[in-house]
């Protein structure tokens, strides 16, 4: 049941707030940035890349561990591929996407303080896994919360609380945009700092598998770099990471879809709302 302080997100109110036009060229839908990786999880920043491309960015750049450049710009022949720290890239990025597949806090906060610190002043954030691992430890990492969607799991939503969420996480998102001046889109809820919240409905089973986070943390960066504000962004991210699961489940069941399929019907869900 959503809290009556939250308004449930359906393709009705998605169409009363639509994504800016899309029509122009790739300049016009903006660059995304991702930053991560490690060696032993480089997938999870081709999840978060492919799935900002798939919600309508228009260009890509991938900042990852040294030792998988070649790899990921063989996956990914769309993007840049650039070693860490990737801070040559952070002043022309529209958005920064920074934390999936990183593996360590030290090296995440030595990276948030290199890539952010050298970002415009209008980029937008997308913070996810060990960015916010970093930031519950540091709160002056972010430098500049206001245009910040922060997309914590149940875990890093602890760190970042101090406390277990609880059984409904809506209050638990709304206490960290408080506290970070930033959305937070927190399992299916999503609260704004001006007081606003949201309710995201349709999640299901199959949508907890692995990478699934990296994807929605990507579809999240797209949408902001093709000109959605932070809250529609995160509101509209979560509908379609959402959606996107729902029919693959009608196709393979509730579980067993993988990430990187959720990636590939982004657009395709939002051309349908
Ligand atoms: N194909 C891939 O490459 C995949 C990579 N993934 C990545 O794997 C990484 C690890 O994910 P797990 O869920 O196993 O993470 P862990 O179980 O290692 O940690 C969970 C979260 O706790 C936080 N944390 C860890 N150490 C901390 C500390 N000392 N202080 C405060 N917070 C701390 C971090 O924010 C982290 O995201 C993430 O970066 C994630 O993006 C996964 O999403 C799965 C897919
Ligand atoms: N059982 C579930 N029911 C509904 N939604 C879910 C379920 N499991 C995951 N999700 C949705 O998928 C998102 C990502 O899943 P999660 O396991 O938290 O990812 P990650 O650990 O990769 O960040 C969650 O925030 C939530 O919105």
């Amino acid at each position: 049941m959503p809290s009556p302080s939250e308004r449930v997100i359906t393709p009705k109110v998605l169409r009363e707030w639509p994504l800016p036009d899309p029509s122009g060229g790739k300049e016009s839908r903006g660059t995304v940035l991702v930053v991560g990786g490690s060696k032993f999880t480089p997938g999870a920043v081709l999840l978060a890349g492919e799935a900002a491309l798939r919600a309508g960015a228009g260009r890509l750049q991938l900042a990852v561990a040294e030792e998988t450049t070649i790899a990921l710009s063989i996956a990914v022949p769309e993007a840049k591929v650039v070693g860490l720290p990737g801070t040559e890239l952070a002043e022309g990025a529209d958005v920064i996407a920074l934390g999936p597949g990183l593996d360590d806090i030290g090296r995440t906060t030595e990276l948030m303080r290199d890539v952010l610190g050298a970002a415009g002043p209008d980029t937008a954030v997308v913070l996810d896994a060990y960015a916010l691992g970093a930031l519950s430890k540091d709160a002056s990492l972010l430098p500049r919360p206001g245009r910040a969607v922060l997309t914590p799991n149940l875990v890093e939503a602890e760190h970042l609380l101090g406390r277990a969420p609880g059984d409904d996480p809506g209050p638990a998102a709304a206490e960290l945009a408080e506290r970070y001046g930033a959305v937070v889109s927190l399992y299916g809820h999503i609260a704004s700092p001006d007081g606003r919240r949201w309710v995201e409905e349709s999640g299901d089973v199959g949508l907890g598998t692995s990478g699934s986070g990296d994807a929605r943390a990507g579809i999240v960066a797209g949408l902001l770099a093709r000109g959605a504000a932070p809250a529609q962004a995160a509101c509209w991210g979560a509908y379609v990471h959402a959606v996107s699961g729902q029919r693959l489940a009608l196709r393979h069941g509730r579980t067993g879809f993988l990430a990187r399929e959720l990636v590939e019907e982004v657009a395709h869900t939002i051309a349908t709302v």
